[in-house]
């Protein structure tokens, strides 16, 4: 296996990735004597894709999966390449002044880090930035979690989170961050043109050099009795707000 060699999980999982992102699946791995209809399906879509499948013992894929639910069905898969820093400026530029970038300072849990992406997605993002030592790293979970939009959408690993911040500044995005205890709302804030939206872990939140690096921070408004939203969440609402705003001009 190679040093990028990662594995998809679960039949939509999987499904997915011959579906659109064909030249990344190295091999079907199917479980022997299964009758499932739709594990012969992906058996027939990874032939006609000329995708080597193997149908093997259930406890080989048990084994890779660890602990995930497989249904069956499991890709050896070659994972894209990360974009770095440099990447970032080139995708806001082509983007001609309608940048939307989704930030996440430091979310840990690859359940809730594969939802953003899964959501950033479906909102059309330009590009996610993750921190590289703060984040959960973009794994099998989170492939399955986020319905393969892990290997769709541009997901930029950086080392310094402030200073890329900055650097988008430079670029003319404006950079929010969503914060509970913000005086100004989401929904009042302009968020057309080249914009960030910058969600906390799922701990600490923002942290102080982030939330200082801010042009401003939002709040989303939430008049029952509970502390926070969860982080994916949270960044269902920012960026279909955006959605929303930009799709209204
Ligand atoms: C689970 S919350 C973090 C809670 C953390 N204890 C804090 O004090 O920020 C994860 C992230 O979701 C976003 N978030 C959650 N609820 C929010 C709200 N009502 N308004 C704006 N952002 C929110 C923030 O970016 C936050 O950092």
């Amino acid at each position: 296996m190679s040093r990028r060699d990662n594995w998809v999980v679960g039949i939509n999982a999987v499904a997915s990735a011959l579906e659109h992102d064909v030249e990344h699946v190295r091999e079907v791995l199917l479980e022997a004597g299964a009758k499932n209809p739709r594990l012969a399906g992906i058996e027939e879509t990874a032939r006609r894709r000329e995708v080597p499948v193997r149908r093997v013992p259930l406890q080989s894929l048990e084994g890779i999966a660890g602990g995930l639910r497989h249904q069956g069905a499991i890709a050896r898969y070659e994972a894209p390449r990360t974009h770095d820093e440099k990447d970032l400026a080139g995708l806001v530029e082509a983007a001609e002044g309608k940048a939307l970038v989704l930030v996440l300072d430091g979310v840990q849990d690859p359940h809730n880090l594969g939802a953003c992406l899964r959501t950033a997605a479906a909102a059309g993002v330009t590009a996610v930035v993750i921190p590289k030592d703060k984040a959960a790293p973009i794994n099998a979970t989170v492939r399955k979690v986020s319905a393969g939009a892990a290997d769709r959408i541009p997901v930029v690993s950086v080392t310094n989170l402030a200073r890329c911040l900055r650097g988008l500044k430079e670029q003319g995005v404006w950079i929010y961050g969503l914060d509970g205890g913000a005086a100004a709302g989401l929904h009042g804030t302009d968020l057309r043109g080249n914009v960030a939206l910058v969600l906390g872990g799922e701990g600490e939140g923002l942290r102080r050099l982030t939330r200082e690096t801010c042009d401003g921070l939002v709040r989303i408004p939430m008049p029952g009795e509970m502390e926070s939203l969860n982080v994916s969440v949270a960044t269902g609402v920012a960026l279909f707000e955006a959605v929303r705003q930009r799709e209204a001009v």
